[in-house]
């Protein structure tokens, strides 16, 4: 086993019926980078994330996360290896508050006794910069703070692996700036980020790597401003012909 690799793809495929949504994917994640995922709609990558927090079941390959396989292990025991994850259209429990919606991920996600979950929770809303809207109904909380408490949600189970799917979408530059802020925080105090995003701009800000997928295969990888500079990655990602 390679200790400087968290998760590790070989072969991953999915297919739904007979379409084929993800092809032979290989993938390294290493300990402590934010590697970016980028993609035109429909390329596979949040199958790929549904497949690693075992929200989907892979068709082929095989997934290991800290040289340990998968498998078929449900989310919530994927979850509390730790892996935590946000999804595209968050997913707060609306009637609940911000701090309640903590406490639930701390205590179901993250294994803790609501004791221990408290502080916890507490730490967590501070980083996030959520304390002054701890007891606020979810429901009620501005876009920006939704993509907080959805990130806190993940970050509330104590992840070593953190899947961020699409949290800058429909944010303006000043807010995905602070969100940007919120994941190199996150990253430096040591915990291994995947982010999809389409906002460029904020992907390239943190990204120490970036993977692009399109039709369910990988076509690149590497340093971000070696890929976004590659022909075929302008052609199918930015609809730039070289
Ligand atoms: N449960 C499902 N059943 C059938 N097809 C599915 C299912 N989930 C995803 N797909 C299809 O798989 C393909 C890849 O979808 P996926 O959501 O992974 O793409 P994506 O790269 O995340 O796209 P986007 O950037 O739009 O979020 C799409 O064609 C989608 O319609």
């Amino acid at each position: 086993m390679n200790d400087a690799i968290l998760l590790a793809g070989r072969g991953v495929s999915k297919s739904f019926g007979s379409l084929r949504v993800l092809h032979e994917v290989d993938f390294d994640v290493r300990r402590g980078e934010v590697l970016g995922v980028l993609g035109p709609n429909g390329a596979g990558k949040t199958t790929l994330f549904n497949m690693i927090s075992g929200d989907l079941r892979t068709s082929g390959g095989e997934i290991r996360l800290d040289g340990v396989a998968l498998g078929t292990e449900p989310p919530f025991r994927r979850c509390r290896m730790g892996i935590g994850r946000t999804y595209q259209i968050p997913r707060p429990y609306a009637g609940m508050t911000t701090f309640e919606n903590l406490l639930v991920a701390a205590t179901f996600g993250g294994g803790r006794s609501e004791a221990a979950s408290y502080a916890f929770c507490a730490d967590v809303l501070r980083e996030c910069e959520l304390s002054a809207k701890a007891n606020v109904s979810a429901g009620a909380l501005t876009l920006l703070d939704r993509k907080r408490l959805e990130l806190a949600r993940a970050l509330a189970s104590d992840p070593k692996l953190l899947l961020l799917d699409e949290i800058a979408g429909g944010l303006t530059d000043e807010e995905s700036g602070a969100l940007v802020a919120l994941v190199r925080r996150i990253r430096d105090r040591g915990v291994t980020i995947v982010w999809i995003e389409h906002v460029l701009h904020a992907l390239l800000a943190v990204a120490d790597r970036l993977m692009v997928l399109n039709f369910g295969e990988k076509i690149a990888e590497g340093l971000p401003a070696d890929v976004i500079a590659l022909p075929e990655v302008k052609r199918v990602y930015m609809g730039i012909e070289a």
